[in-house]
């Protein structure tokens, strides 16, 4: 598992370890972990380190000290290292002399744009986790500077801890923020690496060990890894049966949207169930041989993914929500009825996109995507239900469960028409082979992501690609 820790548990973190270490140790690892992640990336792209232009953009914090120390590590490797100052007053002085003493470049923030345009790399010095707000002034002189020169030279911005004026607790960005290629954070991850849209600013996140501890403080958010899923997966026993393995029902798609039907049947016969049971008008058995019709017994029920709006369709999720077993609801189900009928007594699985969340929770599609963390666990509250948020970085809460956790293996491929329903009728398998519904929809949004990545290896992807991939995506995961 990877966690998040918020601002507070870091610094009281970061406090603990200080008082058991001489001054400047801390930043002295974070800068180390900094410039070797920066020396690997000029690596990459130009071959080494000497010769290569470098530009800090350097605030008025220690995010600004990490940037200035670690500037100078890379000074003595022969870089040619600029730093612009927001503030020349505030810069960190200590990290300053260090550069200065290294060779390094002062310079102010004048001379950005130019430096800018002529830098190999540009790191993100700015604001760390003490940042509050958009970047505003210099601030954000500096930020249009770097972005300017990156869509011109294609140079990658390195952000330190953090990219520049985003939200470190929540994920959100109010304003202007620094859009980096790479982060590198240090000791923890920080729920704004996570949650979007601020994640969306971090692009690829390298995790520095500073030695920070957290035995006591909860994580915001944690992320499953391979390993953890693998834990989760429901392998068959020896002596299993099917009914044993656990059936689903699907209660989807319709005459109108037909497709859902198939695709979450599909995705279904390959959850690990011992059997499907499909109940509505869509003719899945010539595609899908497999499958039950009609009524009997199931361990849990996917309902709403195409169902439609008729009056028939009211019918069909009533009927479900009314059942005594686990239910996934998704998008249809989640408009049809009044909002009380999703308050049931046995485990609730809900699978809203942003619109469907707004929909729930009477905002726009706008205001889930700018506070996700707040969206989906007022979702949870509201609805006493497990709730997993669909997006890039899709989010999952338990009103049961402290923290949130989040699904980052994903590709944006698997923003395509039915890969919902795929998701659903995954989900809804592993909720029917005994998963709680937190993990069922966590299992689900890492193997649909998985499909996603391994489909995507042939070029973009259909819904229908996805369900194809979900046996070697099971498969990879359980080794
Ligand atoms: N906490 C830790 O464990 C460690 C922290 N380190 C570094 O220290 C950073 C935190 O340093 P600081 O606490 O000094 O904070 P920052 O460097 O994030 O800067 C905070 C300062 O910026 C100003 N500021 C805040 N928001 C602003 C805005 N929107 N526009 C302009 N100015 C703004 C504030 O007045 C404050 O003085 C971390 O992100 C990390 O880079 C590392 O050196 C290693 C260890
Ligand atoms: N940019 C993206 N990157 C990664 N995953 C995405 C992205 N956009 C959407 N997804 C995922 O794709 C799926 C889309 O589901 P949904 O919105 O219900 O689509 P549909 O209704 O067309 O099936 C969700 O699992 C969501 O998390
Ligand atoms: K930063």
């Amino acid at each position: 598992m990877r966690y998040a820790y918020d601002v507070a548990s870091v610094r009281a973190a970061e406090q603990e370890l200080m008082a058991r270490l001489p001054d400047g140790t801390l930043m002295a690892r974070a800068a180390a972990g900094l410039a070797s992640v920066t020396a690997a990336i000029l690596g990459q792209a130009r071959g080494g380190v000497y010769g290569a232009r470098v530009l800090l953009l350097v605030g008025v914090g220690d995010n600004g000290g990490d940037a200035l120390y670690a500037g100078a590590l890379l000074a003595r490797r022969g870089a040619a290292v600029h730093a612009v100052l927001a503030d020349p007053d505030r810069a960190h002085a200590a990290g300053l002399a260090a550069l200065r003493g290294a060779g390094g470049r002062v310079a102010g923030p004048g001379d950005a744009r130019t430096l800018a345009g002529r830098a190999d790399l540009i790191m993100d010095g700015l604001l760390g986790i003490g940042g509050r707000g958009g970047l505003r002034g210099v601030f954000a002189e500096l930020a249009e500077a770097a972005h300017a020169a990156v869509e011109a030279t294609g140079a990658p911005i390195v952000a330190v801890d953090l990219p520049s004026g985003v939200d470190a607790d929540t994920g959100e960005v109010a304003g202007l923020a620094i859009r980096a290629a790479v982060t590198v954070t240090f000791g923890t991850f920080k729920p704004g690496l996570l949650i979007d849209p601020a994640a969306g600013h971090a692009g690829i996140v390298e995790l520095v060990d500073i030695g920070l501890d957290f035995p006591e403080a909860r994580p915001v958010a944690e992320v499953l890894q391979e390993s953890d899923v693998r834990a989760l997966l429901p392998e068959p026993a020896r002596l299993a049966q099917k009914y044993s393995r656990g059936v689903v029902g699907l209660a989807v798609g319709s005459e109108r949207y037909p497709g859902a039907a198939l695709l979450a049947t599909g995705a279904a016969l390959r959850s690990g169930v011992g059997a499907v049971r499909y109940d509505g008008p869509v003719e899945v058995v010539g595609t899908h041989p497999e499958v039950l019709l009609g009524d009997g017994r199931v361990q849990a029920w996917v309902v709403g993914s195409g169902l439609g709006q008729s009056e028939e369709a009211r019918r069909r999720l009533s009927r479900v929500l009314e059942s005594d077993v686990p239910v996934l609801v998704d998008a249809d189900g989640l408009r049809l009825l009044p909002k009380e009928s999703l308050k049931r007594s046995a485990p609730t699985l809900l699978t809203p996109h942003s619109g469907e969340a707004a929909a729930l929770l009477g905002s726009s599609a706008e205001e889930v995507d700018s506070g996700r963390i707040q969206a989906v666990r007022a979702l949870a509250r509201d609805y006493d239900a497990a709730v997993l948020l669909k997006g890039p970085f899709s989010l999952i809460a338990d009103p049961l469960a402290p923290g949130l956790r989040v699904n980052t293996h994903a590709t944006a491929y698997l923003a395509t028409a039915g890969s919902g329903d795929v998701l659903a009728g995954l989900a809804g398998g592993l909720l029917a082979g005994g998963l709680s519904a937190l993990d069922a929809a966590s299992v689900a949004a890492y193997l649909h992501g998985s499909a996603g990545l391994l489909a995507a290896r042939s070029g973009p992807v259909a819904a229908s690609d996805l369900v194809a991939a979900l046996s070697a995506a099971w498969q990879n995961v359980a080794g």
